[in-house]
């Protein structure tokens, strides 16, 4: 970065020499209360074992306390100190000069992704304060921040952008922009990196907007390929768990993710800005503790791409439908309500008639089945010691739940899931494996039926559930996971991007699934080049905004026969490699093409990785062969979307598997088939 008086990269050099001798001086003194810490627990401790028949239990104990608390305070000047050894390389990224409308003149205050306090004062300010947020949001001019006493107005006299590399200072600009646009290019022209990165320094206006919203309990954030969304995500767990130190932690936090490789792609990004890794789930998992507590389980899920049983692909689709979701609310209460045939109860002289049990029934209709039944027979009884106080031998509420239970015309809650495809509207069918195991597709609609016939127990430790790619999941995997997490949700997808097992969302659609959600939208694409995105766009017929990066058109390369497409594979790959550096995806429509694509290529190139849902560590490897639905979330320098013939790629819900193999390229993008191309490519 050019063009900036010399005088300015004089004082930022020698500010910054000075922050960081601040920063080692800091961390030399947690370094000190560290090694203090630990003398005084190996002095206790020695103590302890020398006495340790002579001292009563009472000092015992209150030494272990001591014991509890120098291990505590000794945590956590570990984690701070930790904290700062992030902010060596860099510890700020931006100056702002405010003045106060109650002070003279302007305060220079340095951001960055961790604060730094000293005796002398503040060194560097948090870039989730308020404070660091005026960076984001206001130009030079007139502005305000809400501080703990109150909202403070001034003037941003100056935004400068820094940007120090090694504790070596790069380039100072000052900027009238929110984020300079040549700032915000060179850290996207980057080469890719085996993880997701974070990306304080250009947090743009409307992405920082999402970040900091703490106002709505339900996010739901629809972005266009490569906008930031998940980046987005994993900055707003960073600035909740600081706004809500104390009270929000880590593992307070779960991010429902695709895959495992999309979880490890990602996982980097909270330790980088200073956090713990959140609590990590997938669909699965979740649903295996679940149906553990019912004894069950399931067939493996059915991926909609790959070859397979085409029976049970189409159930699982069926079910996974809005129309569906609202067939089985509807099917399931009628069903609750109808299950229950009230018969005259009888315990001892205990009466109750007919009657009064189904008005008391219908009367709890929004209790879940089993809580309905012991609720009536607590109630039952309580009466009855009111009618009949001296009564030898009152009714109890378990002998009356039994009776109740006994009128119930299904037993358990797998009898009542599968009784409701013996009704006439059942839109789809009920194929079980066998008594113990259900097929995927069944899995959430059976959860949510079953919480309508025992309940549900949420979960009481997350606190905030993150759900990534949501046009993959369900409504009725909605509605589910909103029994399990009684929480606040961000949730954020792209509905172009859908992988074609889910009904057709609109974000509005989706929406409507939450109670309170907000819709929330990006609409600029950052990670691939403009050639690349227009491409991309082609393939769907629409247009996307994207920043002005530019680089070569794409190809659309063409061969007479699958072999001859592996072997210009197979030269891409060596020139690929010859040009040295970044990654290089090879990607599939299917895993069981990649997995036949990667044994050809095999043969002709050394070293080349397949991946699969479970592959760990492989993403820094250079050159990947995957299956769309894998390459889902994750970027490469250069991507050949491998057998895009018209065969593989011939329905119309084809069009957003293209669409998503595309925009996993940042810098380069080429499309071969054997025979005819797919009519879905922009040629
Ligand atoms: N403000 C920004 N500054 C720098 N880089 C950014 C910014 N916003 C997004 N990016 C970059 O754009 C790329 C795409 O981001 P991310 O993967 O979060 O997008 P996404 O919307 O989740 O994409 P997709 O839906 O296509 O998987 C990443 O390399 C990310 O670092």
């Amino acid at each position: 970065m050019t063009g900036e008086p010399s005088d300015v990269q004089t004082e930022e050099r020698e500010h910054l020499a000075a922050t960081l001798d601040r920063l080692e001086a800091k961390i030399a003194a947690l370094t000190e209360t560290l090694g203090s810490h630990d003398t005084d627990y190996r002095g206790l401790k020695a103590y302890m074992a020398e006495n340790r028949g002579e001292l009563d239990p009472a000092e015992m104990y209150q030494n272990e306390l001591i014991l509890n608390g120098i291990d505590a305070r000794g945590a956590h000047a570990m984690r701070a100190r930790e904290r700062l050894e992030t902010m060596r390389g860099s510890p700020y990224f931006a100056r702002l000069d405010f003045t106060p409308d109650t002070a003279a003149g302007a305060e220079a205050h340095y951001i960055g992704r961790q604060g730094l306090q000293d005796a002398e004062g503040t060194a560097v300010v948090d870039w989730r304060t308020p404070l660091g947020g005026m960076f984001y949001e206001s130009e030079p001019g007139p502005a305000a921040y809400e501080a703990p006493s109150g909202e403070i107005g001034g003037r941003i006299e100056r935004k400068r952008q820094i940007k120090v590399e090694g504790g070596k200072l790069r380039f100072a600009v000052d900027t009238a922009e929110a984020i300079r646009d040549e700032i915000l290019l060179e850290e996207i022209g980057r080469t890719s990196d085996a993880h997701m990165r974070s990306i304080i320094s250009t947090i743009q206006r409307d992405q920082n907007a999402i970040i900091r919203n703490e106002s709505d309990s339900t996010l739901l954030i629809q972005g266009v390929a490569g906008s930031g969304k998940t980046s987005i995500a994993l900055h707003r767990i960073a600035y909740l768990l600081f706004r809500l130190r104390g009270r929000l932690q880590a593992h307070n936090i779960a991010i429902v993710s695709p895959n495992g490789l999309f979880a490890e792609y990602v996982s980097e990004v909270l330790p980088e800005l200073g956090e713990e890794p959140v609590v990590s789930l997938d669909l699965e998992s979740i649903a295996r503790t679940r149906l553990a507590e019912h004894r069950m389980d399931f067939t493996a899920p059915v991926d909609p791409v790959e070859p397979g049983d085409g029976a049970e692909h189409e159930r699982a689709r069926a079910k996974a439908t809005l129309a569906f979701h609202q067939w089985l609310e509807r099917a399931v209460t009628e069903a609750v309500e109808d299950s229950f045939v009230a018969r005259d109860l009888r315990v001892r002289t205990f009466r109750v008639d007919a009657e009064d049990l189904r008005t008391r029934f219908a009367a709890l209709s929004h209790v879940p089945l089993r809580a309905r039944l012991r609720s009536m027979a607590e109630h039952l009884c309580a009466a009855a010691r009111l009618e009949d106080p001296s009564a030898a031998f009152p009714p109890k509420p378990g002998e009356v739940n039994k009776e109740l239970t006994a009128m119930l015309k299904v037993k358990t809650a797998r009898a009542l899931y599968r009784d409701l495809y013996r009704r006439p509207d059942a839109p789809a069918a009920f194929r079980a494996p066998s008594a113990k195991t259900l097929e995927w597709g069944d899995v959430y609609p059976f959860l949510f039926v079953a919480a309508r016939f025992h309940g549900s127990t949420p979960d009481q430790e997350i606190q905030h559930l993150v759900i990534d790619e949501m046009q993959d999941h369900s409504p009725t995997q909605y509605a589910v996971l909103q029994q399990l997490y009684r929480c606040n949700m961000t949730v954020l997808g792209d509905v172009a991007q859908a992988l074609g097992n889910t009904e057709d969302y609109t974000p509005g659609s989706l929406g409507g699934l939450f109670r309170d959600a907000r819709v929330m939208e990006l609409t600029r694409s950052y990670r691939s080049t403009a050639e690349i995105m227009r491409f991309a766009c082609g393939i769907r017929g629409d247009e996307v905004t994207t920043i002005d990066r530019h680089g070569d058109e794409p190809e659309v390369l063409g061969f007479g026969t699958g072999a001859s497409e592996a072997g210009w594979l197979a030269e891409e790959i060596a020139r690929f490699r010859a040009a040295g550096g970044g990654r290089l995806a090879i990607i599939t429509r299917s895993h069981a093409q990649a997995r036949a694509l990667h044994g050809e290529l095999a043969e002709k190139v050394e070293g080349l990785t397949l991946a699969s849902a479970d592959s760990r560590g492989i993403l820094g490897h250079d050159v990947t062969v995957l299956p769309v639905g894998l390459a889902k979330g994750l970027e490469f320098d250069e991507v050949v979307v491998a057998r895009a013939s018209a065969e593989e790629y011939a329905a119309d819900a084809d069009r957003s598997l293209l669409y998503i193999a595309c925009t996993r390229a940042l810098h380069r993008l080429t499309v071969t088939h054997p025979g005819r191309p797919s009519p879905h490519l922009p040629v």
